[in-house]
């Protein structure tokens, strides 16, 4: 069947096919202007508190490379900044360009980044990933950019797995990694209210989106490239490219936690 994905045929302006919230009130990604940004005092520090021993497996699902975490206990968590509740990291995973000049998916006044992590957190309030999934405020995710720069050695441990799962469906071992290590060294945030940016799209995301940025270098850049969206069975094509481009703003504000 048609799977969704990010070719001429299956892309993200075919996605209102079969997902017609696509074209929702509350749409991720978008373009971020710091200058509309409202400054919000009741907006507290976002407080990430990470255990490597939950980490679990390194997975290529065919839409992009993702590290899963045990969630059954509050061990790795996200409370405060625009949240209210305790919110347990599930996964992350990243989006990324063909060339250095695109590849995330929220933008910064029009600027496009090379790539951009998403760490996946969901509300404790339900009683698990899945009931929190299709709540309004059953997901919280973190976006970071990634700016060419220096090598990154923290992103390099997630680098030297992608060899053994090069193609969709396959996946490794990915124990006590600490996603601490991938953040910026200060978590000021733009937040608003989204969706999910792949299908089933839903509009059930906090969005928290750090101002500051971390390092990956050309060469890494490379690495992500060399992922495959297909499987060992089919004829070979590079993961790359798998960003939804930026959605109306429509009836939304964002806000900052810094002035
Ligand atoms: C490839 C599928 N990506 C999905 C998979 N999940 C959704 C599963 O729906 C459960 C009913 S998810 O909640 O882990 C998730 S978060 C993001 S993003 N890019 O917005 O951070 C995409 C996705
Ligand atoms: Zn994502």
């Amino acid at each position: 069947p048609n799977e969704w994905g990010y070719g001429a045929n299956n892309g993200p302006d075919t996605w209102h096919e079969k997902f017609p919230i696509a074209n929702g009130p509350r749409q991720s990604p978008i373009d971020i202007v710091p200058s509309e940004a409202q400054y919000d005092p009741e907006l507290r520090p976002l407080t990430l508190r990470y255990d490597p021993s939950v980490s679990l497996d390194i997975i290529n699902n065919g839409h992009s490379v993702q590290v899963t975490f045990a969630d059954d206990e509050d061990k790795s968590t996200l409370t405060r900044g625009p949240v209210t509740g305790t919110y347990r990291l599930k996964q992350f995973h990243f989006h990324w360009g063909s060339s250095d000049d695109k590849g995330s998916e929220h933008t910064v006044d029009g600027k496009l980044y090379p790539a951009e992590l998403h760490l996946v957190h969901w509300n404790t309030t339900y009683p698990n990933f899945g009931e929190a999934a299709s709540k309004s405020d059953g997901l919280a995710v973190v976006g970071v950019f990634l700016e060419i720069g220096n090598e990154n050695p923290q992103l390099q441990k997630v680098l030297d797995a992608l060899e053994a799962i090069k193609a969709k469906a396959t996946q490794t071992t990915f124990a006590n990694f600490d996603p601490t290590l991938l953040l910026p060294s200060t978590l000021d945030y733009w937040t608003y209210d989204g969706s999910l940016t792949t299908p089933p799209l839903l509009e059930s995301v906090t969005w928290i989106v750090c101002k500051k940025s971390i390092s990956v270098s050309p060469a890494q850049m490379e690495k992500f490239r060399g992922l495959l969206f297909s499987t060992e069975e089919e004829p070979e094509c590079n993961m790359v490219d798998n960003y939804r481009p930026p959605q109306p703003l429509k009836d939304r504000k964002v806000r900052t936690s810094s002035a």
